[in-house]
């Protein structure tokens, strides 16, 4: 067991302008300290007691310029390795919103070198794994949101998935030993770091596409990654079960700051009670007399239960924003860290027996036994009795019971098998016989000897019977229902064989960049073929899964690359495609370069071999036996050289590893840019839709006002925008009357005038909220795009709703053209960089 108390870090934020308001310290080796200075608000009088200075002690604190790989190195090193040992562990971060929890746990979205915690842990642990060979790890993945104290399964890959109340929902569950089970949280094995990290991206894409407006996932929930592990050496039935839980809390920021109402209130409530139980347990843990812990007023605290006051080692990473606005929170975060650090956890080495394996040493005991029996006696022994040996058995149980003499004895030997034989032949005869009343064997035993007679007898004999079959009875349906599982999983094994190798096909067609820099990876290793197979099936479910997007029609495809060249997250996109295209290069590069060293180790280990065979012919012509033992120049640089490239053979494969994990991130990091892309289009999409249609509106209400009143200011047609909104809808400016309209005319699904309704109502999609798909041409689109939207081609619908989703179309795709035109004339664009 190890005692030790929670470890505590801090973390700055980056802050754009150094700020005055803190200073940090580095006290000793064990501990540095953060000092807030908060000058007096005079507007508060000049009697003021308010503190200016708050000073706060941490384990080591990461000012602004910390990388990634130092919070790695330092916080999530040491936990990774005593998870490894056997120890549970934890790591959570806590702090304000926009504070740097999710940069700091997941990740930047940008970068490689932005990688947080968890993709760094994964690839520490898995490095771990192919060093110490002589274990076998296995690795199971979950991960938990919990929003307004509902627990959901984000590793959920339905392809439908579009908020967060379509994820399973997770319950607590507790054993009579008081330990939480989580159910319906999925556990997902994962066979390498690809696999893992596959999981870690479907777990953030489901969180990403669960978020709306309403609901900032990252802000308002707590997420917990947790890597299970299970570690035993082969053959031991000894199995070391360990859990690395990666904590993402909710911003602790405290609400009347925030501002909130309605809903968000509602969540905002929930957030900080959740982590106002957080804080009740850490207070109550920290006190020493308290022998209740409320670990039971929320999800969270019941989750973390091991975490705070249990079997862990934990570590909290407190992350603080200094500007001066944030200045309160910053220090209410610190002080709840200092609470934090007087909690002890006693974690201890998690090791059970495995009682499969127990079952199997055994088997093997009692066979090595039996072997040893049979060398003793010199008769080798059967688990059965042969049928001469049960023939013997019957003459010797013939005379035993023939013989008057009641001392006589039956010797059977120091033999179970024998002994147990007999008895069972005895009972047999007994209840034979009294059910009879004959004698069964030869006059063995007579109805006088018997003490039982009668309907007893009978009703004995038909109890007995009635077990015997009911135990045939229960035998049969064991060996059923065995049966039975054997075929469902089976059935299942083929199935899944069958969609994993579907999804793996199609992945294998739809992401050719990754294909390709894959196959030119595992050409080079073919020995990790397996290995790539399984990673390229969770990459395939990755793939499908972040792939499930909508499919875009024509028009509105184009409209989203045009969307796509104005985002805001455009240049970073290209930039990390043109390092994707980069690192594909190197690794082709360093493919080719690995072929050609294990051609040139192939032909150098053949002259050695050579080399050796002509020097074995002229020990054998000179009679020289020793020339094994004699050195020759030949040889030694023929193996310095062998021995050269093996070195560099490793240097490029390791090379080639690192950068196969490079790639796979970075096609992470786009392909979560796509979905984020794709997600921001259909928002702005639908307002511009929603945005149209309130034009459209005004301008029915605009043409009936002029309808009662010609004369009015607005039907003099001073307003362009409604008059062009009247364009669109009519199709040509002026075509449609608003004036000379009846009322019936509105209320009429199709307008009385106007153009004629050419399309059918097929290419009307969804699209967002409400939108358009198709248009019938796309060149039609053009035309109305470069030219001033008043033609008559526009193809109406005749329903209100879809018509103006179409005007919202055509208007939406004219502003982004006359954007790219704008751009296309700015000096970036004459620079050819657009
Ligand atoms: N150390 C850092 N270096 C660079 N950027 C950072 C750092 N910390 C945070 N950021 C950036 O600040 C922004 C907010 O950070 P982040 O989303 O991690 O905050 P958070 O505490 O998780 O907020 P929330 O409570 O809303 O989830 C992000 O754009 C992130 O990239």
């Amino acid at each position: 067991m190890v005692k030790h108390t929670i470890q505590i870090f801090a973390r700055i934020k980056p802050a754009p302008k150094t700020s005055a308001v803190y200073s940090v310290e580095k006290e000793d080796q064990i501990g540095s300290s953060i000092e807030f200075v908060v000058p007096r608000d005079l507007a508060q009088g000049f009697v003021n007691n308010k503190k200016e200075s708050y000073k706060f002690r941490f384990q080591k604190i990461f000012d602004q310029s910390a990388k990634q790989e130092d919070i790695f190195e330092n916080i999530a090193k040491p936990v990774a390795d005593s998870v490894l040992a056997g120890y549970n562990g934890t790591i959570f971060a806590y702090g304000q919103t926009g504070s740097g929890k999710t940069f700091t746990i997941t990740g930047g979205a940008e970068h490689y070198s932005d990688r947080g915690v968890i993709p760094r842990t994964l690839s520490y642990l898995y490095e771990c794994f192919s060093q110490e060979s002589s274990m076998i790890y296995t690795t199971h993945i979950s991960y938990l949101e919990i929003y307004n104290d509902i627990g959901y399964d984000l590793l959920e890959s339905r392809q439908d998935m579009s908020k967060l109340e379509d994820l399973p929902k997770v319950s607590i569950q507790e054993d009579p030993d008081q330990n939480i089970h989580l159910k319906n949280l999925s556990m997902l094995q994962s066979g390498n770091e690809e696999e893992a990290l596959n999981l870690l991206f479907l777990g953030d894409t489901n969180r990403m596409i669960a978020e709306t407006p309403m609901n900032q996932a990252s802000t308002r929930s707590h997420c917990i990654f947790t890597v299970h592990l299970c570690r035993r050496e082969p053959g031991s039935a000894t199995v070391r079960r360990s859990k690395l839980h990666l904590v993402d809390l909710a911003g602790s920021d405290r609400v009347y700051k925030t501002g909130l109402n309605g809903q968000l209130l509602t969540e905002a409530k929930y957030i900080n009670l959740s982590l106002h139980y957080l804080e009740q347990v850490i207070i109550a843990l920290s006190e020493k007399k308290r022998s209740h812990i409320p670990y039971r007023n929320s999800m969270l605290t019941s989750v973390l239960r091991d975490s705070l006051g249990g079997n862990c080692m934990t570590t909290m990473i407190a992350t603080v924003a200094v500007d001066k606005r944030n200045i309160d929170e910053s220090i209410s975060t610190c002080r709840f860290a200092q609470r934090v650090a007087l909690i002890k956890n006693e974690a201890i080495l998690n090791e059970e027996l495995d009682p499969a394996l127990l079952i199997a040493r055994l088997r093997k005991e009692v066979q090595s036994l039996k072997v040893e029996l049979s060398m003793v006696t010199g008769v080798q022994r059967e688990d059965q009795l042969t049928g001469d040996e049960i023939h013997k058995l019957e003459e010797l149980l013939k005379t035993f019971l023939d013989d008057p003499d009641p001392e006589v004895t039956l010797n059977l030997g120091p033999d179970l098998r024998k002994i147990q034989h007999c008895f069972s032949r005895l009972k047999m005869m007994v209840l034979e016989k009294s059910g009879r009343e004959a004698p069964l064997t030869d006059g063995i035993i007579t109805p006088e000897a018997t003490p039982m007679s009668g309907d007893f007898h009978e009703s004995q004999q038909c109890a007995t019977e009635v077990t015997k079959l009911k135990e045939i009875l229960t035998q049969r349906d064991n060996e059923i229902s065995i049966l039975i599982k054997m075929l469902k999983s089976e059935k299942k094994k083929a199935q899944e064989a069958a969609t994993q190798l579907a999804k793996f096909t199609q992945s294998q067609n739809i992401v050719s960049p990754r294909a390709a820099a894959q196959s030119s990876v595992s050409n080079e290793e073919s020995n990790e073929a397996d290995t790539n197979v399984t990673a390229a099936h969770s990459e395939g479910r990755a793939i499908q899964y972040m792939k499930k997007g909508p499919k875009f029609s024509m028009g509105k495809q184009e409209a989203f690359e045009i969307f796509l060249r104005d985002h805001e997250d455009h240049l970073i996109i290209e930039e990390n495609k043109t390092q994707l295209k980069q690192r594909s290069v190197e690794a082709k590069g360093l493919g080719g370069q690995l072929n050609e060293t294990r051609n040139r180790i192939n032909e150098l280990k053949k002259q050695l071999e050579m080399r050796r065979r002509q020097r074995a012919a002229h020990a054998v012509l000179d009679n020289n036996m020793d020339f094994e033992d004699e050195m020759d120049p030949v040889e030694e640089k023929l193996r310095t050289q062998i021995e050269r490239e093996k070195k560099s053979y490793k240097s490029t494969i390791d090379r080639l590893k690192a950068l196969r994990t490079e790639i796979e991130h970075l096609q992470l990091l786009l392909e979560r840019a796509k979905v984020k892309l794709q997600r921001d289009f259909q928002k702005w999409w639908g307002e511009e839709a929603f945005r149209m249609q309130e034009s459209e509106a005004v301008a029915k209400s605009a043409a009936l006002i002029r309808r009662s009143s010609p004369h009015s200011p607005i039907s003099s047609g001073s307003d362009t925008s409604l008059s062009s909104v009247q364009e669109y809808y009519t199709g040509q400016a002026g075509n449609l009357d608003y004036a000379s309209c009846s009322a019936e005319d509105f209320r009429s699904p199709t307008p009385k005038r106007g153009p004629p309704v050419t399309a059918s109502p097929a290419w009307v999609d969804e699209l967002g909220q409400r939108a358009i798909s198709d248009v019938k041409s796309s060149s039609q689109l053009r035309d109305l795009s470069t030219t001033s939207i008043t033609s008559s081609s526009i193809p109406l619908t005749g329903d209100m709703k879809a018509d103006a989703d179409i005007m919202a179309f055509v208007k939406a795709r004219e502003k982004l053209l006359q954007k790219t035109r704008q751009h296309l004339k700015s000096p970036l664009a004459s620079q050819g960089k657009l």
